[in-house]
């Protein structure tokens, strides 16, 4: 029976071109971000980010991460302004996390890896659906934070407070009136790229918004991002942590910074 792609050595990053050939693509995800090397853009916008917290719609272990999902039926959670053009609706938002403080976020700050990264997830309503712009050059745009060990984060606890009800992969469970707002940092700076999605299909349909500032999570928050499980009941358990892929290469790509 063929396993599907994960993160151990045996169906981890380095397998998934196997099944996934764009995973060796001109605009893989995530990158190493080397400020210096960043080009600022006078021209790039202030992002623009309104989220409703009535839109939540419930918490899930998909058994890759944790994800909170958001009604998308209207624009009443949206992206607009940064480097995108037109309207981005929020889909959903998501973690990667590794199995000690020294590792776990995606993207990297000159080599730097972070204990965690958010990624809060938006496509572009010129199409009729997220399934619809998935697989378009312009169809998602992914707002990404840093989380660096520090102060326990009380906004990121509601979060955290939910996952003992999805411990296992495919278990969900209710989660309401969550403003994802609440875990931005207080500056909006950012860095962006063309990229991908860091997870199979690896679909290169994703403008890439890292925002420079990161949050705070204490080192018990940590813990409790990995005491979720890969594996389903009944499986043998794998506790999910190291849920990241690594930087792929630039391949010419030009890194715009929004601020000097
Ligand atoms: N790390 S990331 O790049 O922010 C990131 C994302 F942006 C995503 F959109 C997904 N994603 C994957 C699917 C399945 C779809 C199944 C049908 C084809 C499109 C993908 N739903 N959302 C995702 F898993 C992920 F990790
Ligand atoms: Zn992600």
């Amino acid at each position: 029976m063929s396993h599907g792609w994960g993160y151990e050595p045996t169906n981890g990053p380095d397998t998934w071109a196997a099944d996934f050939p764009l995973a060796n693509g001109p605009r893989q995800s995530p990158i190493n971000i080397i400020p210096k090397e960043a080009h600022y853009d006078p021209s790039l916008k202030a992002l623009k980010i309104r989220y409703d917290p009535s839109n939540t719609k419930g918490i899930l272990n998909n058994g890759h991460s944790f994800q909170v999902d958001f009604v998308d039926d209207t624009d009443s959670s949206t992206l607009t302004g940064g480097p995108i053009s037109g309207v981005y609706r929020l889909k959903q938002f998501h973690f990667h996390w590794g199995g000690s403080d020294n590792r776990g976020s995606e993207h990297t700050l000159n080599g730097i890896k972070f204990p965690c990264e958010l990624h809060l997830v938006h496509w572009n309503t010129k199409y009729p659906s997220f399934g619809e712009a998935a697989d378009k050059p312009d169809g998602l745009a992914v707002v990404g934070v840093f989380l660096k060990i520090g102060a326990a984060n009380p906004r990121l606890q509601k979060v955290l407070d939910a996952l003992d009800a999805i411990k296992t992969k495919g278990k969900q469970t209710t989660f309401a009136n969550f403003d994802p707002k609440t875990l931005l940092p207080g500056s909006l700076d950012y860095w962006t790229y063309e990229g991908s999605l860091t997870t199979p299909p690896l679909l290169e349909s994703v403008t890439w918004i890292v925002l420079k500032e990161p949050i705070s999570v204490s080192p018990a928050q940590m813990a409790k991002f990995r005491s979720l499980l890969f594996t389903g009941d009944g499986e043998a358990p794998c506790y999910m942590v190291d849920n990241y892929r690594p930087p792929q290469p630039l391949k010419g790509r030009l890194v715009r910074a929004s601020f000097k």
